[in-house]
């Protein structure tokens, strides 16, 4: 069963968390949205797990017991070991028995859990319960899948068997959309979500999203407008808007970093502070 958000608003108090924002996430598909901090990325996972109402718009998931959500805490009970920690999601799911017994185990394994299996979550690094959380999420095989930034904290090794967990519960035909500041991550999934304070910047697969950025990005010591500019590694990044003549050093391909950074510029600078987009 897919889900969807159409035209989704949520407003806390003055903040407007969701801005009019349509998203699709069809089963076996994974959506990744990105954005900074603030951005709306766990409002909309919230939305779509029903803990938070919209304003304005519609929405379709799942009822509660169909879906899967990972919250942005720390998702297990700390006195609990691995494995009763699952042995009490699954029970609240109304698993028990011999099948029951065998998803833990599987999702133990995956987890690349096993020898951790009678420790407790407080003893656990902070990628290992990160990993916890991710198979308590999905140990019901929920049809939606909601992660809110699974792989914050998890180390690089650790993320290869998140990945592979996200991605086996995608085959399985789960809908999973997740957030991630990790954009070099981002581009893995088939499906992304550009958010910036509330609304939509872009949105595609990796491909649509690079193909669809307009402008110029290139790579320079000594930027001609420091406030179009980032740093990237030793050099900054600047952007040129379309159809301007970069008047600095060499045109660099955008990744997704690059592309997220100058959109939300674009939208920050222009919109609310009137900045000219037009280069000098
Ligand atoms: N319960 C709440 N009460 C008041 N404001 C809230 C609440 N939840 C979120 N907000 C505000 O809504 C906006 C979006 O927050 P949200 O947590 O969805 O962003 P995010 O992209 O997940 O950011 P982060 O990565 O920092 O968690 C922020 O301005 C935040 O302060």
């Amino acid at each position: 069963m897919s889900a969807y958000v159409r035209s989704a608003t949520v407003r806390f108090g003055d903040t407007v968390a969701l801005d009019g924002v349509s998203v699709n996430v069809p089963s076996g598909q994974i959506v990744a949205v990105v954005g900074g901090d603030g951005a709306g990325k766990s409002t909309l996972l919230r939305t779509l797990a029903r803990e938070v109402a919209l304003d304005a718009g519609t929405m379709s998931a799942p009822d509660k017991s169909d879906l899967g959500l990972l919250p942005a805490g720390p998702g297990s009970w700390a006195a609990l070991t691995v494995r009763q920690n699952l042995e009490f999601v699954a029970g609240i799911y109304g698993r028990s028995g011999s099948d029951a017994t065998a998803r833990i185990d599987e999702m133990i394994a995956r987890a690349g859990l096993t020898g951790a299996a009678d420790r407790t979550a407080s003893a656990l690094s902070g990628g290992m319960r990160r990993k916890l959380a991710a198979a308590m999420a999905m140990i019901h095989r929920p049809s939606l899948l909601l992660l809110d930034e699974p792989s914050t904290g998890v180390d690089p090794v650790s993320r290869i068997d998140l990945w592979r967990m996200i991605s086996e519960a995608a085959a399985d035909g789960a809908a999973v959309l997740m957030s991630t500041t990790y954009l070099d991550e981002a581009e893995r999934a088939g499906y992304l979500v550009v958010l910036e304070r509330g609304r939509i910047l872009a949105q595609g697969s990796y491909d649509d999203v690079h193909r669809g950025f307009t402008g110029t990005i290139t790579r320079t010591a000594d930027p001609v407008r420091p406030e179009w500019s980032w740093r990237r590694g030793h050099e900054r990044h600047e952007y040129w808007p379309p159809g301007a003549t970069p008047t600095n050093s060499s045109t660099v391909d955008p990744d997704l970093e690059d592309i997220v950074i100058a959109l939300s510029l674009r939208r920050m600078l222009s919109t609310e502070t009137g900045v000219s987009e037009v280069a000098p």
